[in-house]
């Protein structure tokens, strides 16, 4: 993971300069290291926090291999769940007060020291963790990992601990070169993601709304969940229902829910359910429509869309380019009893009669790969792994599916344009360069309209209804965008 901060200045005011822990310092520590105990839930924790950092894990697949192996008790694992989440979504924030309190840039300290720094700094600014605690654990812990550095840790955390939260953030701005610095660190973006972010909310006329969702993209999302339509006796007594998604609901026990239903019960964010519903209630579904997913992997909307063309009798196809994606569409369409063809490739070269579609396909979904700048709040180290030359790279692959996805299209069928980025190049800019170059053989549809129709309640939507963009701070949904299009 690279640089976390903007800028390079955030040494010029130094809070508390502390010695030692810098790059290179002795790890081995003069005498024997001393067998200071540390808790089982933060050492977890840190393990996962230096994978990330150190070899690119991904904190969501690592951590419950690591909770599971440490045999950690419920209590435990939901602290090193905080302390791993929130140590990573709000890393740009710590590393711009660790600057401050350790008077100096945090390149300059050894990762596995900054680490420590992070997790005591997330335990001091934004938990209820006592003081003493949070610093003596911290410099127990760096104890193992860089002994040398153990006194640069005390001093650091406890500089941390002499200020109120609010009070290291009107710093952290202080000290930030630009407004959008200043956003950047305070709310723990880098500052491309920020004005990105405001970008899309301006093109709706809601620029004023960017504090929100900097917020909620810093929140834990609830765990939302699916009932595969027409498969789940009595679904609306499951949980609560969501308010938008008519599919959709949470429940206490979620998990347990999943487990006792076999697949017909999901994990799935309400976004993600809206943009299927979108494309198979964009209109009546008549029996034998062939229905393609062309990017399906993990399979999450295709369980939903196999529901639903099992429901209208539509067949549905679904395709994806990565062999172990494929194979996880596989079983998620397994306990819908509808056969779903899953086929291994490149989007771009679709072939429809292949798969027996020789007239093309009435509805095609393209998930397309994107950013993923919508789930900010669902992975915590992604903002600090994406950079701008992604999403050059990513409109093109883009916009070559959208041509042979609109290519695969009978007339008259529709193709649902969906990514969970709300990055305008990858929304609005792949849409409208493909219906440029589609002319008069698309039709955009009013895609406003055929979202409202199926949710439950009505969604406050801004912008051309041609498109819907779903926000969380304004839905409690992931950042997904719809666009429908007809092929005339
Ligand atoms: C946003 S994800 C789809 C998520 C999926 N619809 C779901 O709800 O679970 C995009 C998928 O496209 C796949 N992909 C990327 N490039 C592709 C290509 N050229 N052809 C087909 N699939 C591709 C990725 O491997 C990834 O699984």
């Amino acid at each position: 993971m690279s640089g976390t901060t903007s800028g390079s200045g955030r040494s010029g005011r130094s809070e508390r300069a502390g010695r030692g822990g810098g790059r290179g310092s002795d790890r081995r520590g003069g005498g024997r290291p001393r067998p200071e105990r540390v808790s089982p839930a933060r050492l977890v924790a840190y393990d996962v926090v230096a994978a990330v950092r150190d070899s690119d894990a991904y904190a969501n697949l690592l951590l419950p291999t690591r909770i599971e192996r440490a045999r950690l008790s419920a209590a435990d694992a939901a602290l090193a769940t905080e302390l791993t989440y929130g140590t990573l979504r709000l890393l740009g924030r710590y590393d711009a007060v660790i600057a401050l309190a350790a008077g100096r840039d945090v390149a300059a300290i050894d990762p596995p020291v900054l680490d420590v720094l992070r997790l005591g700094a997330h335990q001091l600014l934004a938990t209820r963790v006592p003081t003493h605690a949070a610093v003596n654990e911290s410099v127990a812990l760096v104890r193992r990992v860089a002994p040398s550095a153990a006194g640069f840790v005390n001093a650091v955390l406890r500089t941390v601990s002499r200020r109120e939260p609010a009070e290291w953030l009107d710093l952290v701005a202080d000290e930030a070169g630009s407004r959008d610095e200043a956003l950047a660190a305070m709310h723990s973006h880098p500052v491309w993601i920020v004005r990105a972010l405001r970008a899309a909310l301006e093109r709706e006329g809601r620029g004023d709304e960017l504090l929100e969702l900097l917020e909620a993209d810093n929140a834990s999302p609830r765990v939302n969940l699916v009932a595969l339509p027409g498969l789940v006796d009595d679904a609306a007594s499951l949980g609560e229902r969501d308010r938008y998604s008519p599919v959709g609901l949470t429940a206490d026990a979620p998990f347990a829910l999943v487990a006792a239903h076999e697949g017909r019960v999901r994990v799935q964010d309400e976004g993600s359910q809206i943009a299927a519903l979108a494309l198979s209630r964009v209109d009546p579904v008549r029996p034998g429509e062939r229905w393609l997913d062309l990017c399906s992997g993990p399979g999450g909307k295709t369980a939903l869309l196999a529901a639903e063309a099992l429901a209208g009798g539509a067949s549905l196809v679904a395709n994806e380019v990565v062999p172990a994606r494929a194979e996880l569409v596989r079983r998620a369409v397994a306990p819908v009893p509808l056969e779903v063809p899953v086929v291994v490739g490149d989007g771009r070269e679709i072939d429809p009669p292949a798969s027996g579609a020789d007239r093309g396909y009435d509805r095609i979904l393209l998930d397309a790969p994107c950013t993923g700048l919508g789930a900010l709040r669902r992975r915590p180290e992604a903002r600090w792994r994406k950079s701008p030359t992604d999403v050059a790279e990513l409109t093109r692959l883009q916009g070559e599916l959208a041509d042979a996805a609109f290519a695969a299209l009978a007339p008259g069928g529709v193709l649902a344009y969906v990514t969970c980025s709300p990055h305008t190049a990858e929304t609005h800019g792949t849409l409208g360069r493909a219906l440029d170059r589609w002319g008069d053989a698309a039709e955009a549809l009013d895609t406003a309209a055929v979202v409202q129709g199926l949710a439950r309640h009505p969604l406050d939507l801004a912008g051309d209804d041609r498109a819907v963009q779903l926000w969380p701070h304004r839905h409690g949904t992931d950042a997904m965008f719809i666009a429908l299009v007809r092929k005339r």
